[in-house]
């Protein structure tokens, strides 16, 4: 963002009217979310101002507020004036009433703009501060925060010390990390990216490689049916079954598969569960599949290529020889669940299979952990507290070669290439058994369409949480397969 406002006003925009057009967004925001509220019996809007160019946004903020009628009051946290530049500027902007701010807040307040911090954030909010922040949250009134609630760090989305619970964020531009990983998240309540004269073409010069997970960002890469295709150019999804009583989370990745688009999918079963998936599966092949010999044979058909390892599959020896066959063979796969952990013990073997003695390797296996998961085989980087989520999974694919899928409800994806997106789509109602598994099967058949592996992982985890959202409350695994022609027939009406 500080590149964004160089570039700006280096090209002839003045500092100040950013601010101005800040503080109207703000204040736009503001008047939403007071609209059928009389300003005559209302308490006050409280703009707290802090010391920087966030302070110097709530006052811009306040001065709009107050030509519209509202009873406004500004607490102001230091001296604007010796702050000069913006600040200084903004401070004389605003008409209104000014105090310094205590931890005594107003009594009767309809509405809290909060403008003490916001990028510029830079240790924990201590002392005084706390308290206000504190009685800000405790109190009945809504709270509207500017750029970011204070105390949320937008690097990391980590509450420093303690940070305001908004009702709703105002931010400027673009989204920045810390609105859409946790804690911060939750802090922003709905948020709103306003523009404020900072052109898109800025980006061409920052590059930037982090993105708020979208169908911007791969719905030009899916892959769809084609008028005179077959099957075969939609690709042959394998998914591992595990043991005769552990069969269903691999039915549910296949059936998953199937539905997000595979041409073909088949289930790799050991003897012991051939009979139990037999009687489950219709559409979806069965073929034995009992030990290294036999799979190598499989393999020799090279239409088989993109595969699914992991769910309810069991932790151990068979995992680590079926993994390495599949990326030796150079086929794609999603290494999910027990897949996972039977590398804890060693994950660099696993490294060294997804990179398969390329110098420059396409990244041909996917790796989707939760947390948990993900500890097994990064410990140093999930221990990390200086690490964001972001940066946990961005590094953890630099180091593994593959595609890192961190799930949870602000799940990130990461390419060693050094491209991340922070998925904030999806409901609660995931967080219940088995929705992993049926992500693997809507990524593997991405993969199987040969949709490259990033776009595969950012699309299936924004089609995943899509199918719940359609779905609603009482989400059950089985449910979402069932969401996803809906969900690929709205991306399909976004494409044209
Ligand atoms: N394109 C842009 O970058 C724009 C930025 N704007 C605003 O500018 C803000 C960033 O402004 P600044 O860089 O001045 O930073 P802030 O206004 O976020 O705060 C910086 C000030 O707070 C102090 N401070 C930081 N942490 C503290 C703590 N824990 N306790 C006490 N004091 C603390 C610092 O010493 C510094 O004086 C953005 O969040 C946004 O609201 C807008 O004016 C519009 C344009
Ligand atoms: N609170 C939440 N909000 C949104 N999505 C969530 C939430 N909790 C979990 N999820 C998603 O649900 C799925 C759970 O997967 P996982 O933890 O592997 O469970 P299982 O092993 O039971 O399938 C992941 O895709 C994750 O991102
Ligand atoms: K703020």
């Amino acid at each position: 963002m500080a590149e964004a406002d160089r570039i700006t006003i280096e090209g002839g925009f003045a500092g100040f009217s950013l601010m101005i057009e800040a503080g109207r967004g703000v204040a736009d925001a503001a008047l939403a979310m007071l609209k059928g509220l009389a300003p005559a019996v209302s308490g006050d809007v409280v703009c707290l101002a802090g010391p920087g160019k966030n302070g110097g946004d709530a006052l811009v903020a306040a001065e709009f507020l107050r030509r519209a009628g509202w009873p406004v009051v500004v607490r102001q946290l230091g001296d604007p004036l010796s702050s000069g530049g913006d600040v200084a500027e903004a401070f004389r902007f605003y008409r209104g009433r000014s105090e310094p701010i205590t931890s005594d807040l107003p009594q009767r307040v309809t509405l809290f703009i909060d403008g003490l911090f916001g990028a510029g954030l830079s240790r924990p909010i201590q002392g005084e501060l706390a308290e206000i922040v504190e009685a800000v949250n405790k109190s009945s009134a809504r709270i509207l925060a500017i750029d970011l609630p204070s105390g949320i760090c937008g690097r990391t989305g980590a509450v420093l010390g303690t940070a305001v619970k908004a009702d709703r964020t105002v931010t400027f531009f673009r989204g920045k990390p810390g609105h859409l990983l946790d804690p911060g998240r939750s802090h922003c309540g709905v948020l709103d990216i306003v523009q404020i004269g900072i052109e898109d073409t800025v980006l061409q010069t920052i590059r930037p490689t982090c993105f708020r997970n979208g169908p911007a960002l791969w719905n030009d890469v899916r892959r769809r049916p084609q008028a005179s295709g077959h099957k075969y150019d939609r690709g042959h999804a394998v998914v591992f079954s595990g043991p005769a009583a552990r069969t269903g989370a691999a039915r549910l990745s296949a059936s998953a598969a199937l539905r997000a688009g595979a041409g073909l999918v088949t289930m790799f079963s050991p003897p012991s569960a051939l009979l139990v998936n037999a009687s489950h599966l219709t559409a979806i092949m069965l073929k034995r599949c009992e030990g290294a010999e036999d799979l190598f044979e499989h393999l020799k058909d090279d239409r088989l290529n993109a595969f699914v390892l992991g769910p309810g599959f069991g932790v151990g020896k068979a995992a680590r020889q079926y993994a390495e066959l599949v990326l030796g063979a150079g086929r794609l796969l999603v290494l999910d669940a027990d897949g996972l952990t039977s590398f804890a013990d060693d994950p660099n073997r696993l490294f060294a299979a997804s990179r398969n003695g390329d110098r420059e390797p396409r990244p041909r296996l996917v790796l989707t952990p939760h947390m948990g998961e993900f500890a097994r085989l990064f410990p140093d980087l999930a221990e990390d507290t200086t690490l964001s989520k972001l940066e946990k999974t961005k590094h953890a694919s630099e180091r593994s070669g593959a595609i890192v899928v961190l799930k949870g409800a602000d799940t990130v994806i990461a390419s060693p290439d050094g491209r991340a997106a922070i998925n904030d789509t999806g409901t609660p109602w995931l967080a219940t058994a088995g929705t992993g598994d049926v992500l693997t099967g809507i990524l593997a058949a991405q993969l199987a369409q040969r949709t490259p592996a990033f776009e595969a992982a950012c699309m299936s985890v924004w089609m995943h949480s899509r199918a719940a959202e359609l779905f609603g409350p009482g989400l059950i695994a089985e449910d979402l397969p069932g969401q996803l022609p809906t969900v690929l027939t709205e991306l399909e009406r976004l494409a044209t």
